[in-house]
């Protein structure tokens, strides 16, 4: 699914203290990608997915447009913008999100849940053994490390099998090797599954793996956002 932002402007706040995090921005991002976004702390790169996400709302005008799949989000309400990301979209944060009180099984069946959808208990577990966390499927939160809660937030992401997946600093709590694993199942969403993975990075090792690095300087994309790596 493309990405398509046109003219995009979100401030904080009114008056003097208002913060413009993003400035008029342009983007187009191709279905099947997958993009990192960079730059400074503050620059705007969280408030930008979140608004592709459907998560935040821009500035009202009328010149302004988010189109993903081809379904025009600007102006939707909140309960169709609640829909369309339950359908569409699977999200990852660095702060895992995870419910303390459910299971690894209950946190990743939850979105479906919620959506009311049956849920296919032999490919959850086939992702879990994918993500290597099958063996932690009946442990909650608070008895897995920090790597095996991503991994659950991830799967619980994919799972629902989302057209595009936001992941905000996903590996930024995340030793190496854990990282590494997890910047391989979002990539392989990507080859395999022609999923459009958008990640918001400061760790260069993403941006290597991506098809396409986004810059954001002062709610601004950086017009030099050629490919770069060797993907
Ligand atoms: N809810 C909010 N209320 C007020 N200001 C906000 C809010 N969210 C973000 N901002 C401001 O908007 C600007 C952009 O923030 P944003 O979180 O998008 O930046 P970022 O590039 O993701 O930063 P970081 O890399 O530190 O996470 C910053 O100046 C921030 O302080």
């Amino acid at each position: 699914m493309a990405v398509v932002a046109a003219n995009v402007s979100r401030t904080y706040g009114a008056g003097e203290a208002s913060v413009k995090a993003l400035d008029r921005v342009n983007l187009e991002i191709a279905g099947g990608t997958l993009v990192a976004v960079m730059g400074p702390s503050g620059s705007g790169k969280s408030t930008l997915v979140h608004c592709l996400a459907g998560l935040d709302v821009p500035d009202k005008d009328p010149s302004t447009r988010i189109v993903v799949g081809g379904q025009d989000i600007t102006g939707l309400s909140d309960d169709q913008l609640t829909r369309f990301r339950r359908d569409h979209v699977g999200f990852v944060f660095q702060a895992f999100n995870l419910v303390p009180t459910l299971t690894a099984r209950q946190n990743i069946e939850l979105p479906l849940s919620l959506a009311a959808k049956q849920v296919n208990s032999q490919r959850l577990e086939a992702l879990a053994d994918t993500l290597g966390i099958r063996s932690r499927l009946d442990h909650r939160p608070d008895e897995m490390s920090g790597g095996q809660q991503q991994r659950v937030a991830i799967a619980r992401a994919l799972f629902p099998e989302p057209s595009v997946i936001i992941a905000d600093e996903p590996t930024g709590a995340l030793d190496s090797t854990t990282s590494h694993e997890v910047l391989g199942m979002l990539r392989r969403s990507v080859d395999e599954f022609n999923q459009t993975v958008v990640i918001v990075t400061h760790d260069p090792r993403v941006a290597q793996a991506a098809d396409r690095v986004i810059r954001v300087m002062d709610g601004r994309i950086q017009p030099d956002d050629a490919p770069v790596g060797d993907r």
